[in-house]
């Protein structure tokens, strides 16, 4: 007997070697996809009638700070340096370990809503985070995110952090949740930590996830400090490797490209958080190109200011489209293929295809709507017409975590009255 059966589904596979399957079925067992075709023999519990609607992978967003759901719209319209250091990490220093729960469990719901199933997150009250993950049945690579710059102590309290963390949380939630150290940049963590973190990550065989050449600054900063940008900085201290997860990488020249793609590099492409901050333009068309894995995330909620991928998959082709001045480059498959199958492999989770054996990560995207009428190509509408709140079903780990549009697992209301009275406690502790 198989858990879930759904019927009647415009399978839009994403896989390599499978053709869309209208009119289909997925079936799903013990988490995972058992089978998919035109029809099966297989009985389950549940059946869900797709009605003809799309099913398929659930969004991967491999760049969030989830917590930071608290500061959305609470310092918008200035440069990243002056956001960070004079108004996100003083506010950052006040907050508890509640506040980063409810944080999360805010950014989960909005998640679950809009079709992402698993999720990259470097952030703080690390332990918050994995709870509130666990509880709401979605999936994450989770990383506390480390900052030395320079100082011995702090670099030795930092890692040690890093260290429990990952040891505490990997594989936990039925293996929903997966850990990776998260060093926060090469211009916050010094050479040697970096050199120490990499050496640990190996040893404990677990992924790495930083910033990298998020800004100009950064640039110029390396270029003094060390004479190379951050790109050779880290190729020479034996840095870089698929088992790196770097999210911007826009200030890159045409060598650093091909040292990214060469070594394997998981990129996360953060366009909308880039576009606000007015970090730059990532040289997405040219990364792919010449075939790095590059994969979209919305970056945390004080530089987006939401975490709805569909908008971000919009984004980032329409961006590239004009930056390049050639509408050819990232087509819909292609940048479906970013928020989905690279995704997925950047996180290293068996998840991003509607594929025997794979992870039963998927949502329902309800085509029942004016903006997506009347429907040519399916992958041109996933990309260019719909948004997150088309999504009508998500299930993670063969789990339904929405329904028709109801959310299980995480009491919606409860959630949104907490987080108005948590933002009010916050600003005037912030302002004490
Ligand atoms: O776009 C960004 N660039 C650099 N740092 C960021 C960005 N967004 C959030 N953080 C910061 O990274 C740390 C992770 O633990 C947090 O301090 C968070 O505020
Ligand atoms: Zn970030």
């Amino acid at each position: 007997m198989a858990d879930i059966i759904i019927k009647n589904a415009y399978i839009l596979t994403m896989d390599p070697d499978r053709e869309d399957i209208e009119n289909g079925v997925v079936v799903i067992e013990d988490g995972k996809i058992k089978e998919i075709g035109k029809s099966t023999e297989s009985k389950a519990d549940k059946e869900i009638d797709a009605g003809g609607n799309v099913v398929m992978p659930g969004l991967v967003n491999t760049h969030c700070h989830a917590g930071m759901t608290l500061f959305r719209g609470y310092a918008d319209d200035m440069p990243l340096q002056d956001w960070l250091e004079n108004h996100i990490w003083p506010a950052e220093a006040k907050v508890s370990d509640e506040d980063i729960y409810i944080g999360t469990q805010l950014a989960c719901l909005e998640m679950i809503r809009s079709g992402t199933t698993a999720f990259a997150d470097m952030y703080i009250h690390m332990d918050k985070v994995a709870q509130a993950v666990d509880e709401s049945g979605i999936r994450a690579a989770l990383s506390y995110g480390m900052i030395d710059f320079g100082d011995k102590e702090k670099a030795d309290v930092e890692l040690e952090e890093g260290s429990r963390f990952v040891r505490e949380w990997n594989g936990k939630a039925d293996g929903r949740i997966t850990t990776m150290y998260g060093p926060h940049a090469p211009n916050t963590c010094s050479r040697d930590f970096l050199i120490r973190v990499k050496e640990q990550a190996v040893k404990d065989n677990v992924r790495i996830h930083i910033h990298v050449l998020e800004t100009e600054a950064e640039l110029n900063y390396m270029k003094e400090q060390f004479g190379v940008c951050s790109i050779h900085f880290l190729k020479d201290i034996d840095f870089w490797g698929d088992d790196v997860l770097a999210a911007h990488c826009i200030w890159l020249s045409d060598g650093d490209i091909k040292i990214l793609a060469e070594h394997g590099v998981n990129i996360s492409h953060n366009v909308t958080s880039n576009m606000k901050l007015a970090s730059g333009i990532a040289p997405v068309a040219k990364l792919l190109a010449v075939g790095a894995n590059v994969s979209l995330g919305t970056d945390g909620c004080a530089s987006n200011n939401n975490l709805d991928m569909f908008e971000e998959m919009k984004t980032a082709a329409l961006l590239q489209k004009v930056s390049i001045m050639d509408p050819t480059v990232l087509p819909a498959r292609q940048v479906l293929e970013m928020a989905t199958v690279n995704g997925a492999k950047a996180l290293g989770i068996k998840s991003g295809m509607i594929k025997e054996e794979y992870n039963a990560d998927l949502i329902i995207v309800d085509m029942n709507k004016p903006h997506l009428t009347p429907a040519y190509d399916i992958a041109s509408h996933m990309v260019y017409a719909a948004n997150g709140r088309d999504v009508k079903t998500t299930i993670v780990n063969g789990k339904i975590l929405m329904e028709n549009y109801e959310v299980r697992c995480l009491d919606e209301q409860s959630i949104i009255e907490k987080m108005k009275k948590t933002s009010k406690d916050l600003v005037s502790r912030i302002n004490s």
